[in-house]
């Protein structure tokens, strides 16, 4: 049955009402719900916020490096370290690393461009950061909802956004009913505020029908691929931060690698890979494990009995899409009825791997925004005080001075050092000059027949896996009989073009191996079709951008499933 039978059979669907809805429980949406129920504290009046996040508790979807700049946490709650906010581990010393396949040379830090001194941030867990922030929100008395995905968006009549619907529960694989079904239900907001993190699946859908990214350059995106390891004491130095560039990546294609160690002899690592990359057999998960066997990287998880250092436990996995594009590719951030924030809109400061800040700042002016809007008695228009106390924020200063960052990496490693390097050292981001983008991501990719094969190593099973029991320990799950959350556009698609032009990349790029490509015994002979394994998947978003023929659409699956990290 289609979602209008079954609304037809089962319908009409329960209703909600407030103030403001918020989809996506991330650093974006919980600063929105914060900074709104402080508003209405300070003026003594009351605003109804709702949070719906699809992963089974706040921060259970949450994947990023990360250092956390705290500029923006700072300006939401003045008193975070009084009131225990998980930022323990300030940031000791930076290194940015060239590797060449052995050695690696280390940049003198005087030679480092601001973007990359990290002096004042902190090294965090950040899934323990909006898990903190979730106890700051409930505590204004923000109602949150977790394992509640937004499904779907509800308009008014005169096409303004009305709020939004969670996902039917308990439709069964074939799309039909199942006992346990229950029809989802509608939360009606006089704005609605959209912080579902990079590659929104409602925000795409926004930015498409509102066509707020009208005259921008297209989006581009990157796909970090992430560990979390406890490491022996004698090899942790806590709050060193490492970046490497060049190896494993060859010099046209954008990728860049983090190190850094937390407290209590963890060490958060990943890989992330520009999407942007044109070879599809380019593996992003398996240039993560390559990279892991550099010697400047497997120095630190690799045991030495001579010295009696244990080996290094891997203790987490996952991967999550990153927005790359910045100021460039900025849509339209409001339009008649709510506002994008955070990854959703694309605030992310490539040139720093920094959006966390970006997310909490934005919520915060959205959140200023809605609340003297429905102080003043409107609803459903366009919030556009939003988007102009942006243009006056340090915030558009700061993306700013980075617009020209990624677009640099298409013109090759080299160039892209000298040229950010000039930009960002010597200019300190006041050029005079703007690159401009062409194409989406998924363009990129060229035909199998004009690509080199890549031969990776098999995996260890110590210092490198395999994607299978990588995503064992991300605790992913989705209730089986439930109708697939990759949907095909045309089903002859994958093999019929995907495979035959491009040699399935989809095998390739996702983290999780959802995509397989298994023998066709229907048809019979070298037949082949594509399996879709939609259990495992870690909500990436990688395929709904890669997809050479964007054939694959990513909607949610019933709330409460996806990985289940800690603290990633
Ligand atoms: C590998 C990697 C490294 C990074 N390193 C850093 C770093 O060092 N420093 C830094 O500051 N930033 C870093 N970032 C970026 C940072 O993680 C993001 O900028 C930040 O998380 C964005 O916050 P957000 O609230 O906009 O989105 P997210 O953190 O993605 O949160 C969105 C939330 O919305 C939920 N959601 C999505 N769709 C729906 C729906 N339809 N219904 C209900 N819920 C929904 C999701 O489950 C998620 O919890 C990194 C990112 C990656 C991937
Ligand atoms: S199926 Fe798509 S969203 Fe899910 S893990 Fe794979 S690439 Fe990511």
């Amino acid at each position: 049955m289609t979602n209008e039978e079954i609304l037809a059979q089962y319908g009409p669907r329960e209703s909600m009402e407030y103030d403001v809805v918020i989809v996506g429980g991330g650093p974006g949406g919980l600063a929105t719900a914060i900074r709104l129920k402080q508003l209405a504290a300070e003026k003594g009046s009351d605003v109804s916020v709702v949070v719906l996040e699809k992963g089974s508790e706040p921060g259970a979807h949450t994947l990023s490096g990360a250092i956390m700049d705290p500029r923006a946490l700072t300006e939401l709650i003045p008193d975070w370290k009084a009131k225990g906010a998980p930022l323990t581990q300030p940031v000791t010393e930076d290194a940015m690393v060239f590797l060449s396949e052995k050695s690696g040379l280390r940049t003198p830090n005087w030679l480092l461009p601001p973007c990359f001194h990290n002096e004042g941030n902190y090294i965090v867990q950040l899934g323990f950061v909006v898990k903190w922030l979730a106890e700051q929100a409930e505590a204004l008395g923000v109602e949150i909802f977790p394992g509640f995905a937004a499904a779907e968006v509800v308009y008014n009549e005169d096409g303004s956004v009305k709020g939004v619907a969670t996902g039917n529960m308990g439709v069964g694989k074939n799309g039909e009913p199942t006992g346990e079904f229950q029809l989802g239900m509608e939360l009606h907001g006089k704005y609605t505020i959209f912080a579902e993190g990079s590659r929104g699946n409602l925000g795409k859908q926004l930015i498409a029908r509102f066509k707020l990214d009208e005259g921008k350059d297209p989006q581009t995106y990157g796909l970090g691929v992430k560990e979390l390891w406890e490491i022996d004491p004698q090899r942790h130095q806590p709050g060193f931060v490492m970046h490497t560039a060049g190896w494993p990546m060859n010099n046209d294609t954008y990728g860049g690698a983090f190190l850094y160690h937390l407290d209590d002899n963890k060490v958060t690592l990943g890989f992330i890979t520009g999407l942007d990359y044109s070879n599809p057999y380019l593996s992003p998960f398996e240039e993560m494990q390559r990279w892991k066997t550099h010697p400047n990287i497997r120095y630190y998880l690799e045991g030495d009995e001579s010295k009696g250092i244990k080996p290094a436990k891997r203790i987490g996995y996952g991967a999550r899409a990153i927005t790359a594009g910045g100021l460039m590719s900025l849509p339209k951030t409001v339009f008649p009825g709510g506002a994008l924030v955070g990854c959703d809109a694309g605030f992310l400061n490539v040139s720093r791997i920094k959006g966390s800040h970006a997310a909490i700042k934005t919520g915060m002016l959205a959140a200023e925004a809605a609340f003297d809007a429905i102080a003043a008695g409107r609803q459903g228009d366009e919030l556009s005080a939003y988007p102009a106390a942006f243009e006056k924020s340090w915030l558009y200063e700061e993306l700013n001075k980075s617009r020209n960052f990624k677009s640099w990496f298409k013109k090759g490693l080299v160039t892209a050092s000298i040229m950010n390097g000039l930009e960002q050292f010597v200019l300190r981001g006041n050029m005079p000059w703007t690159l401009h983008r062409d194409k989406p991501d998924h363009a990129y990719l060229k035909p199998a027949s004009e690509c080199e094969p890549i031969q990776y190593p098999k995996p260890d099973g110590k210092l490198t896996f395999d994607r299978l029991s990588s995503v064992f320990i991300s605790g992913t799950n989705h209730a089986e009989d439930q109708p697939a959350h990759l949907t095909l556009k045309d089903a002859s698609v994958p093999v019929q073009i995907n495979l035959a032009k491009y040699a399935g990349p989809e095998q390739r790029y996702c983290p999780a191996g959802v995509y397989e490509f298994v023998a066709d015994e229907s048809q019979g002979g070298d037949a082949q079709r594509l399996q879709i394994n939609a259990q495992n998947c870690v909500h990436c978003k990688t395929c709904d951008i890669k997809d050479p023929t964007q054939n694959i659409v990513w909607v949610t699956p019933e709330g409460g499933g996806g990985p289940n990290y800690t603290g990633m």
